[in-house]
């Protein structure tokens, strides 16, 4: 696989970024507050902007390096961009506007067949369509390919699901999966969405006031609860990875077997044993000192307190290890007092089997993000 390595210093007014981190390649999501960098850090490999100091290089290429004196400007760069808008040519068609990109690559360095990628991205049906005609998750597909057409050594994508609805994004997010897997190129893709980061990333880096405060797998990143204020924009959670254990048709029920016990979700399509991830976020699980009797929730697994971490007056974070499994679970400080709650207590967890945001088809060899609540 194609690495990305990136060290660069910038001043900006008064804001000041310093960006250090190298991925081994595939997907590296920059995940981070508004106005932690995220742009800037983008305009800098893009070469829009010429950094103080540093360095930027993709694979063997060098494209930064400020020390040697070496600044490749942009149009040389072979970079792919997605923005969050397609931004096609609305009087080209959608075979004109992926051809596009195409024109400006010496012959001898397209990669990759036009007809496989019109594949991948499941286009062939609207090529000699107009961009206004065009769903919003066809259009963004179309801008996918027209940037990889163009033979990019990287990818830049910038909330290219942002503008989407639900449905929208559950369409496109199929193709960057395949995308990712299928193509040596690295992507750089810039996201405020949780769960989009879990799905797709393979790495993840966590910006906060221009400087990298975490850089690891997503599953790591999203567990540690310092960062909790920055990587959770909405309220922490965390992944647990499971596999179908059976349906309950009358109940309407899927039984799940994570490692730390057996959970209950509203029913999903999927075969025995297909992978499915899902997303617990912290205000779901509740904290019991003795197994749960006499409550209408129907999970409840036996863990151990790993960490805690008080948020402001009112909330405490608090990490469960089930069996090797990590769950956070947010109560209020006074339950974490009352219940006399401490590092290494042993409690149970609680989770409703509360309904889905979404409901996807599973298949089995796939892992499916699962929202609960
Ligand atoms: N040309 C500039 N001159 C001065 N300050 C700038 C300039 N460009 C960006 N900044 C500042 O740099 C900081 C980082 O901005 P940036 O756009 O990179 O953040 P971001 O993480 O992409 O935010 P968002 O998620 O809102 O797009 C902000 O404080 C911004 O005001």
């Amino acid at each position: 696989m194609t690495g990305l390595e990136i060290d660069l210093s910038h001043r900006l007014g008064v804001f000041q970024l310093d960006a250090r981190f190298t991925a081994k390649g595939g997907l590296t999501a920059l995940f981070g507050p508004s106005g932690s960098g995220k742009s800037s850090l983008v305009n800098l490999v893009a070469g829009l902007v010429r950094p103080d100091r540093g360095r930027i290089a993709v694979g063997d290429r060098v494209l930064v390096d400020t020390e040697a004196n070496i600044f490749v400007p942009p149009h040389r760069r072979r970079v792919g961009y997605v923005f969050q808008d397609a931004r096609l040519f609305p009087h080209l068609s959608v075979r004109r506007n992926l051809l596009y990109g195409r024109w400006f690559t010496p012959a001898a360095e397209r990669r990759g067949a036009i007809d496989d990628l019109i594949d991948l991205l499941g286009i062939g049906p609207l090529m000699e369509r107009r961009p206004a005609g065009l769903s919003g998750g066809e259009r963004q597909r179309v801008a996918i390919g027209r940037a990889l057409l163009a033979s990019p050594r990287l990818l830049l994508m910038d909330e290219p699901l942002a503008a989407l609805d639900d449905a929208r994004k559950e369409e496109v997010l199929p193709y960057i999966q395949r995308l990712r897997e299928g193509m040596d190129v690295p992507i750089l893709y810039v996201s405020h969405s949780v769960p989009e980061v879990l799905r797709l990333a393979h790495h993840l880096v966590v910006l906060d006031a221009g400087r990298v405060v975490a850089d690891g797998t997503p599953e790591d990143i999203f567990r540690r609860l310092d960062l909790h204020p920055t990587t959770a924009e909405l309220e922490p959670g965390h992944a647990l990875d499971t596999r179908i254990a059976g349906h309950d048709e009358r109940f309407g029920l899927t039984l799940l077997d994570a490692r730390g016990g057996r959970l209950a979700i509203p029913i999903v399509a999927g075969g025995i044993g297909a992978p499915l991830r899902i997303r617990i976020r912290a205000r779901d699980v509740m904290i019991s000192m003795q197994p749960p009797v006499g409550l209408s929730a129907l999970n409840g697994l036996v863990a151990r307190v790993t960490a805690i971490h008080r948020e402001g007056r009112t909330h405490a974070d608090i990490q469960l290890d089930c069996g090797g499994d990590m769950l956070v679970a947010r109560i209020t400080q006074r339950s974490l007092e009352t219940m006399g709650i401490a590092m290494g207590s042993q409690v149970h967890a609680v989770i409703k089997a509360v309904s889905f945001e979404r409901d996807g088809p599973v298949s089995a060899g796939t892992t499916t993000l699962v929202d609960l609540g």
